[in-house]
């Protein structure tokens, strides 16, 4: 059985197989709620056989989201219209899982169609965007944020725990902290966006605090036998080397405080980083950050190659593969994915019976 193809196991929660549906936002909702865009976008991902379905970036506050069009998980109204998008992924053979985070100084934007810049000041669906500190992005995203205080850190971390506590009892079983793209928790780790003189800022220990507090009280929350990750910018391509470092740390840290699984990625904090685009280029950085924590763990970006999505579980450097433009390329990767691999019965493997059947007979 080809390596991608094998279950996984971790805590409760057991995947059909180590394809991972990429918390990809789609920017479609109304007021932060699910509607048909998503019932159907999530639904077709998850028949299309891939092992865990996470729904994408789902704002814990109305002032987290990244534009007006991103689902929000901070009232009921929200969480009503997530339940059948739930028992759909379930029903598929997925496992369930969302992405909740704040977006920081990044907040506030159109749609990445519509301009992937802030909406201009004094615009009537504008708001204003709160981060460590008054710094701005830059680029297209140059409003300065609003400084956060003491009181703001405390309310969007019980935000979080609020919205960990609408998707635990959703019925998720899976629960991704975003912690990396520019977004709030980055910008409390990145020196580039932190420059406060308290406790929350200055050393990397400073800068880790909102992160790692934030991940201790939604773990008081969120069930012990469902795993717990984290997407973290690990690396910046900015020439600050420390970065890498700086984040294991925090990745042990937080292990030791109940962390499960990490979702390598990138800090995207910057206009001026240098990426290194290409083929599977984070796995190896992935690969590193496992071993020197002793987490499981996945990354993205520029992996699309079923043979080289093998190979990467196969050779160790992830535990599971994270796909996103892949899988809205084509939401039957996995299918076409267990074919060229030579799995039994590929159809059958990875497909809904009404798919199976037909792709199955007449061969
Ligand atoms: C919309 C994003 C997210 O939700 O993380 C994003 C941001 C930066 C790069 C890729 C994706």
């Amino acid at each position: 059985m080809p390596h991608l193809f094998e279950p996984y196991t971790l805590k409760a929660a057991t995947l059909r197989n180590r394809i991972v549906v990429s918390p990809m936002c789609q920017y479609m909702a109304r007021d932060g709620v699910a509607n048909d865009w998503h019932r159907v976008h999530y639904a077709s991902l998850a028949r299309g056989g891939a092992g865990l379905v996470i729904v994408e970036a789902t704002a814990v506050s109305p002032e987290g989201r990244i534009t007006w069009g991103d689902l929000g998980l901070w009232n009921e109204a929200q969480a009503q219209a997530l339940e059948p998008i739930v028992a759909s992924i379930k029903e598929a053979g997925a496992v369930p899982g969302i992405q909740i985070g704040h977006a920081g100084r990044k907040a506030s934007a159109n749609r990445p169609w519509e301009g992937d810049d802030h909406i201009p000041e004094g615009q009537p669906n504008a708001w204003t965007t709160i981060a460590p500190s008054p710094l701005a992005f830059g680029g297209g995203l140059p409003r300065v944020p609003r400084e956060m205080t003491l009181d703001d850190i405390a309310r969007v971390q019980n935000d979080t725990v609020q919205t960990a506590i609408r998707a635990r009892d959703l019925g998720f079983e899976w629960l991704e902290l975003h912690m990396a793209h520019g977004y709030l928790a980055q910008n409390f780790f990145s020196p580039h966006s932190n420059q406060r003189g308290d406790r929350y800022g200055g050393s990397a220990e400073n800068r880790a605090r909102f992160l790692l507090e934030t991940l201790v009280a939604v773990r008081k929350v969120w069930p012990e036998d469902r795993p717990l990750a984290v997407r973290l910018g690990v690396v910046e391509f900015d020439g600050n080397e420390a970065m890498l470092d700086e984040a294991t740390s925090l990745l042990q840290h937080m292990k030791r405080e109940g962390l499960d699984f990490v979702d390598v990625s990138i800090g995207f904090n910057t206009p001026k980083a240098s990426i290194p685009w290409g083929p599977n280029f984070m796995a190896p950085i992935a690969q590193e950050v496992r071993q020197a924590t002793g987490l499981p763990g996945t990354t993205s970006w520029y992996i699309s190659k079923p043979a080289e999505a093998d190979a990467l579980v196969r050779e160790d450097k992830i535990d599971l593969v994270t796909l996103g433009r892949p899988l809205l390329a084509d939401p039957h990767w996995p299918y076409r994915a267990a074919k060229e691999l030579g799995v039994d019965n590929p159809a059958w493997a990875t497909l809904p019976a009404p798919y199976a059947h037909w792709l199955a007979r007449y061969r």
